[in-house]
């Protein structure tokens, strides 16, 4: 397997020209799904987020490319390209490893994982610019006619791809597979997050701040440009949200005003009113690198003002995030290098054999680089085979057979995806306390 930091970034070394994606984070109830619809069906009325072309317009629409990451969702509103839910069966998951919820969640997403190499294969095959195609022969009654023959109706680029993930956060963003997720979006288009918050519960200053706290823990943590997405503005305005990040005073006055109110549980006197206080001064500087919008995933307000923000973020990925994002992909490969090279040099002295690395390295590198290539062709005839349906789910289950995700994984070191096939035959069949969640992970190396 190719791992995405060794793959070539061939979305992100498109620029300018290349899908952005945008991955929605919120918490529970704040309105994602909502939100993704949202997304979704303004793309489809409107060609051009990004121009000021009117919505009606003769100019095609651009479809997003959709990808549902919770496992758990019961009813999607939107047709997604790829789900999650067609490779992994979360009931199953938790059922067979004796799983809360979290952890169901947790393991379904690292399953998942294991196979973002055919993911990002197929969301760079379905992204890639559109073939121009041939101008169709002129018939000799048209030609004879004197008319021209209409170019034929080319099929619009994919700019936009919309990425819906579970209501737990902390399972997404704080796990592994999370981690892996994202980091191999990121190194293939420019990424986005858009943090999405339920206004109407956030007009308090505590709620308010631990909000802005969690978001700022997702910046630090994702190290991608974030959107702040208030929404359900048809039920709470958020001007009040905008002012308090961008006025300290009017932050303070909301504290003095909540302090003196016996009403307001959100507010606090004490040590719990000068927290708010310098927590609101530490987090100035955060706020300067996030755009903020208002939105309602209901009425469709704010939208257009939503694109604008990802359209600059995607920039700012472009100009400085990717930069940084190579630079430490470089900083991993050359450690990974390193500790090869010493762990080879040990091999040789173990052995007592001399300069004899050359036809080993060599054998290995082409044996993964066959490999890699025998997964990105049996990802694209599967993709093929659905080119007809342009909505159509890509269909992960095809990947689920031992045969092929034993191909795609023999790598030296062992892929996320061996060692989770090893864990999950040895604790296969029914043998009682061996089903715990610590054990399989212990297993599967990643606890
Ligand atoms: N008034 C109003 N309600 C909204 C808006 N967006 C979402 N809601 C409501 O908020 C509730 C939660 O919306 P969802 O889209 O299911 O939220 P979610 O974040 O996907 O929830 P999980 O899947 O549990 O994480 C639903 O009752 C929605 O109808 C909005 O813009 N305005």
């Amino acid at each position: 397997m190719a791992s995405p930091s060794t793959q070539a970034p061939a979305g992100a070394a498109r620029g300018g020209d290349a899908p952005v994606s945008i991955v929605c984070i919120g918490m529970a109830g704040s309105g994602k799904t909502t939100f993704m619809q949202r997304l979704v069906s303004h793309l489809y009325t409107h060609p051009d987020p990004t121009s000021s072309t009117p919505a009606v317009s003769k100019t095609p629409a651009a479809p997003p490319y959709i990808l549902n990451l919770d496992p758990a969702v019961h009813h999607v509103p939107f047709q997604p390209n790829i789900d999650i839910r067609d490779s992994v069966n979360y009931k199953e998951v938790m059922k067979q490893f004796n799983l809360g919820p979290n952890g169901g969640i947790l393991t379904s997403l690292n399953l998942f994982a294991t196979k973002i190499d055919q993911v990002i294969g197929l969301l760079e095959k379905r992204t890639a610019p559109p073939e121009p195609t041939p101008v169709p022969e002129q018939s000799t009654a048209d030609f004879m006619a004197g008319k021209s023959t209409p170019p034929p109706a080319q099929k619009p680029a994919v700019k936009h791809i919309l990425v819906d993930t579970p209501g737990q956060i902390e399972v997404f963003v704080w796990s592994a597979s999370g981690e892996i997720l994202l980091s191999s979006l990121a190194s293939t288009f420019p990424t986005v997050i858009a943090y999405i918050i339920d206004t109407p519960r956030t007009t308090s200053t505590s709620t308010f701040m631990s909000n802005m706290l969690y978001a700022c823990s997702i910046l630090y943590k994702t190290k991608l440009p974030m959107i702040l997405v208030f929404n359900k503005t048809d039920a709470q305005d958020a001007t009040f949200a905008k002012e308090w990040m961008t006025d300290f005073e009017a932050f303070q006055a909301a504290l003095n005003s909540e302090e003196n109110n016996p009403e307001t549980l959100g507010g606090g006197s004490g040590y719990m009113s000068s927290l708010l206080n310098s927590m609101s001064l530490v987090l100035d500087e955060f706020y300067k690198h996030l755009s903020v919008v208002g939105v309602s995933a209901m009425t469709g307000d704010g939208m257009d003002e939503f694109f604008t923000s990802v359209e600059g973020k995607k920039q700012e990925f472009l100009r400085d995030y990717k930069p940084e994002l190579e630079r430490r992909q470089a900083e991993r490969q050359a450690d990974k290098a390193a500790h090869r090279e010493k762990e080879l040099g040990r091999l040789m002295k173990d052995m007592k054999v001399s300069s004899t690395t050359k036809p080993l390295s060599k054998k290995s590198s082409s044996k993964a680089g066959k490999e890699e290539l025998e997964t990105v062709s049996d990802a694209e005839d599967m993709d093929e085979a659905s080119d007809d349906d342009e909505l159509a789910r890509e269909n992960y289950a095809n990947y689920d057979s031992d045969e092929e995700i034993g191909d795609a994984e023999d790598e030296e070191d062992g892929g996320l995806e061996t060692r989770y096939q090893q864990a999950l035959k040895e604790n296969q069949g029914p043998s009682g306390d061996d089903f715990s969640f610590a054990r399989y992970m212990h297993k599967a190396n990643l606890g």
